[in-house]
């Protein structure tokens, strides 16, 4: 049997690539990571002119997701514009600012979501809260350079927050590595309103070894939301 959540991250992946994906018109594809993201993969998979497109990965997952679903695999260096692409998220606010790096994956997510002329998130209701930090309790995931982790940790602290380093267990001991070779702090700063966002992600890549966050600030033009119900919901950023 599926979950509801299960079938809800199914719909809103499904919808999103139906609607937003224009087959005719866009042919370097962003594929994001995480699980709801799996069946935007399968989507895509399911074109008819897949053999067309070229879909960047956002990391170690979302290459094997790209082959698996019969796709070309792309890099970054050779497409550096990309017309479309699609992410999870572990939650999004009313401006669809996002939290991201559930997965670790935040790093090359942000890249290719830079690179993206669109770019279109796809998660299941309980990521819809309006607010950051409401539903994602463990912390704003912050990429940094292993030797500045201490001196990241002392200034996080200062700033206000908790943060932990992201361990590896149970697979491995000691901490999460990236796919970069980073490690992973997580920082709770409580919920974070609309209005500081921008603010608070300004004053942590300011931050020497930090060499990206989890806060993705009005990146998302879209997003779609699985309902438990069944139903999609669509939320488009304010211009
Ligand atoms: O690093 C991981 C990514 O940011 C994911 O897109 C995010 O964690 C959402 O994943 P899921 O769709 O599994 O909730």
């Amino acid at each position: 049997m599926t979950s509801l959540v299960e079938q809800s991250k199914k719909l809103c992946a499904y919808k999103a690539v139906d609607v937003d994906l224009d087959p005719s018109k866009h042919r370097v594809i962003g594929i994001g990571s995480g699980s709801t993201i799996v069946y935007v993969a399968e989507r895509v998979g399911q074109l008819a002119n897949k053999s067309e497109l070229v879909c960047i990965p956002t990391g170690f997952q979302s290459k094997e997701l790209i082959l698996k679903n019969g796709l070309t695999l792309g890099s970054l260096e050779e497409h550096p514009e990309i017309d479309i692409a699609f992410d999870g998220a572990d939650e999004i606010d009313s401006e669809l600012n996002c939290i991201k790096g559930g997965g670790a994956c935040l790093l090359q997510e942000k890249l290719v979501g830079d690179c993206a002329k669109k770019y279109v998130i796809v998660a299941d209701e309980r990521k819809n809260t309006g607010v950051l930090g409401r539903h994602w309790r463990q912390g704003v995931p912050i990429e940094v350079i292993p030797s500045s982790y201490t001196k990241i940790l002392l200034q996080l602290e200062k700033l206000g927050g908790k943060p932990t380093v992201r361990p590896g267990a149970p697979a491995k001991a000691g901490p999460c590595i990236t796919d970069n070779g980073n490690f992973i702090i997580d920082c709770d700063f409580g919920e974070i309103p609309a209005a500081k966002v921008k603010e608070l992600n300004d004053k942590l890549v300011s931050m020497v070894g930090v060499v990206e966050t989890g806060l993705f600030v009005k990146m998302a033009q879209k997003a779609y939301i699985g309902n438990n119900d069944g139903s999609v919901t669509a939320l488009a950023a304010k211009e």
